[in-house]
Order: C-alpha cells, then structure tokens, then sequence
C-alpha cells in the first residue's frame, strides 16, 4: 500500500467517522457489489453470428475508432483487460448474436453449447454470466416488429428464439453457480401514429406468456422484460412501453428492466426505484447515458448517476437489484470505455454509502431542511476520492487514472494491430 494512499485515506476515514460512517465496512460491502458489464460495448453492438448485417432496431452507434474485437476470442481479451482496470469481481453480458461457434445456426436454434467457450472463461474468471435474445439486427425483424409481429409464422420464430435464450441463461446459472438474468428487449413500434395501438401489445402479452410458459429454476435463471419510449423509427409508438412492462411485470413476477435512455429526455429513473420496490421483488437497470435521445453515451458521475446510488443505498436496494450497464461509444478506445462507465458507477455508489444516511432521514423526519440540505451540499466535497485512491490500491486496480497508460498500452500493442 502506497504511502500517500494510505495516510489520505486514514485522514478522510476520521471525517466520515464523525458522522458515524464506518469506511471499513462500506469498503467491505461495496467489494460484494456485482455491475454487469455489457460486452456489446466492446464491437458496436455487431456480434458474430450475422457480421454482414447491420445493426438495426432503432438504436444506433456512431465512431470509427480502431480496434472493435472482431472474434469472440478479441472480445473476451478486451473484457478480461478491462476487468483488470475495474475494481472488485463483476458479471458480463452477452447478447444472443454473441454465440462463439462455427456453426452457421439462426437464433431461434440457439443452444447452451453454443455458448460454452464463454462459461469456461467465465469460470476461469470467476464470474457471473447475464444474457439477452437479440431482437434485432437480423432479416426476421426487417420492418421493425419482432414478437408482436402480425405475422404468426415471424412472431413465432421470435418467440422460440426467447424461448432459447431463457434456457441458456438457465444454463449459465447452473454452471456458474450465479443466476443469470436474462433480459428481453423488443424494438416493436411503429413511426407513424398508429390506429390500433392494442392489437400489438396485445400479441406482445400473448407471446410474452408463451415464452415464460416453461418453468425454470429461478435459482438459474431469472427474466426481465424491458421498456423504451421510442427509437429511431418508431418515434411514434413503442409495443413494449413502461405502462406495459409495469403491468406484466408486476402481474407476472418478472424483473422489469429500468433503461435510463427510455424515458422522456428529462426523465431520470432514480426516482422510480423506491415505487416499483413496493411492488415487485427485484429490478434491473440499465445504466446509460442519454444525449437528447437514446444516445447510450458512457455513463459519467453526473446527477442521474449520484442519483441512482442513493436511491439504491438509502432504500436499501442493492440486494435485489441488479446493475447493468448499456451503453455504446464507437469513437473512443472501447476499453476505456467500460473502464470509465463501470468505475464511474461503482464510484456512485460508494460516494451514496459515504453519506450519513440516517442523520439525512431523522432531519427530514423532523421537518429540519435546513440541516438536510446544508449536510447533502457539503457531504458533496467530502473525501470520497482518498477512500476511491485507496480501495483501488486495496483490490490490486490501477489508482486514479493509472489505468489510462495501461489502455495506451494495450491500444498501441493489440487494438492498432487488429
Ligand atoms: C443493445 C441494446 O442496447 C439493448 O439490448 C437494449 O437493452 C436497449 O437498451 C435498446 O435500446
Ligand atoms: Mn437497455
């Protein structure tokens, strides 16, 4: 342990003790917190099974920045780099399109041996899988409609496509002895104003049930359904709206899936989490960045992110929530893409465990916003960043922004050469 690091952290450990923090223990539990790391950060959403289509469903990445992984092998090389910069033991997140095999097989054929290069590495990493069926990016959901397709014959391909997906989430729990959350996100939407806005949802909801008919071990496998506004091309109408996943979420004992850029631009999900915690089991966030629409910029410490770690750690949610990350930046090294968003939102969190929690409540409790808003504002300049410096330096991880020489690195020795 350096020098510095450690006096620093010494000093700031008595100014949060006065106010009843004991550091050494949120150190202790923040080393408990599981992020998972979306791996479609690392080639622009392009997967491997179909690398001649491309990405569609009204999302979009935009860059030229060398050195996106083009096989599964690059990928799972610039995840473990990655993870090497990223402090604690985490998950990653794969998308159905992110299949490691040779076989040429469609995704309704998806099979768990056709991820088994992954849970070995997975299992050599000691961590944790999620996934996601890919509902889009392929020829089956051309004209924008997916599992509420009118078309029986298409809906069914994607329904047996989540069918599959759930059991190779199943199979990852299994074999990871962590459950695996599998998500399911459709684009289905229309860009004009509809006439029938039921019919759709109402196949969406048929399809749904159809999908999660087949009991799996929860233990294994856990489903998400996920909601969004609108996207490119179907401004107009989403199929699978907040309201809707609200409803079958909750009817259902599903996790519904929070996604920061699915809201209105100003709406932050910080706000939704202590609702939808009285009413379901668990949550799933997506933690993005959106830029005037769903623009899935890497995720900075700005307000909706110290937001989120509040309401987590006031509510006392982290138990049952599971954190994901969604974002997509093609014109910056993608390693230190995840590096920047994943430490950020660790960060959020340990700055929210930094707080004197209790004391905040008991003065709102007692009508006392004077104390509760001078306290919030100057716990914003508290020494959150000795005690950052320090569990760094503790879980072996490069300290401040050490790590970018390490991406340089990495970037001139591998990325350049791709
Ligand atoms: C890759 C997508 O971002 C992801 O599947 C989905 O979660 C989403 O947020 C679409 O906007
Ligand atoms: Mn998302």
């Amino acid at each position: 342990m350096r020098q510095d690091i450690a006096r620093n952290y010494e000093e700031a450990k008595k100014q949060y003790a006065s106010h009843g923090i004991d550091v050494d223990q949120v150190l202790a539990e923040l080393s408990d917190i599981k992020i998972s790391i979306h791996c479609w950060q690392g080639d622009d959403v392009r997967g491997f099974l179909f690398r001649d289509q491309e990405l569609s469903g009204g999302i979009s990445v935009t860059g030229e920045y060398p050195g996106a992984a083009r096989t599964p092998e690059e990928l799972r090389a610039d995840l473990t780099k990655a993870m090497s910069m990223i402090p604690g033991t985490h998950k990653v997140n794969l998308h159905a399109i992110y299949a490691d095999t040779d076989e040429s097989v469609d995704l309704d054929q998806l099979e768990p041996r056709h991820f088994q290069k992954w849970v070995d590495w997975a299992k050599e990493q000691g961590i944790g899988l999620d996934f996601n069926p890919t509902c889009f990016s392929h020829d089956k959901s051309k004209d924008g409609f997916t599992l509420s397709h009118p078309d029986p014959e298409i809906r069914q391909f994607w329904i047996d496509h989540c069918k599959a997906s759930r059991r190779i989430g199943a199979y990852f729990g299994e074999q990871l002895g962590q459950t695996c959350v599998t998500n399911i996100w459709v684009p289905d939407g229309y860009k004009d104003v509809p006439v029938d806005r039921l019919a759709p949802r109402q196949r969406l909801k048929d399809a749904l049930d159809e999908i999660f008919a087949e009991e799996l071990n929860p233990a294994w496998n856990l489903d998400a359904v996920e909601s969004k506004l609108f996207g490119i091309g179907s401004e107009a109408y989403v199929v699978g709206s907040h309201e809707f996943y609200m409803g079958y979420g909750m009817r259902n004992n599903k996790l519904i899936c929070l996604d920061a850029g699915h809201f209105h631009p100003t709406e932050g999900i910080a706000g939704k989490l202590s609702s939808l915690a009285l009413f379901t089991d668990g949550i799933l966030l997506h933690v993005s960045r959106p830029m005037r629409w769903d623009s899935d910029h890497v995720v900075i410490m700005d307000d909706e992110l110290l937001e989120i770690g509040r309401e987590l750690v006031r509510n006392h949610l982290l138990h049952t929530t599971h954190i994901g990350l969604d974002f997509f930046d093609g014109s910056i090294n993608r390693i230190a893409a995840w590096v920047i968003g994943t430490r950020n939102t660790i960060k959020a969190l340990l700055r929210a465990k930094l707080e004197p929690t209790e004391k905040l409540k008991q003065a709102e409790l007692e009508g006392d916003y004077t104390t509760r808003l001078a306290l919030m504002e100057e716990f914003k300049s508290y020494p959150f960043g000795a005690v950052w410096d320090y569990y760094c330096e503790k879980m072996g991880v490069p300290v401040r922004e050490e790590w970018l020489a390490e991406v340089k690195r990495y970037e001139q020795d591998v990325l350049l050469k791709r």
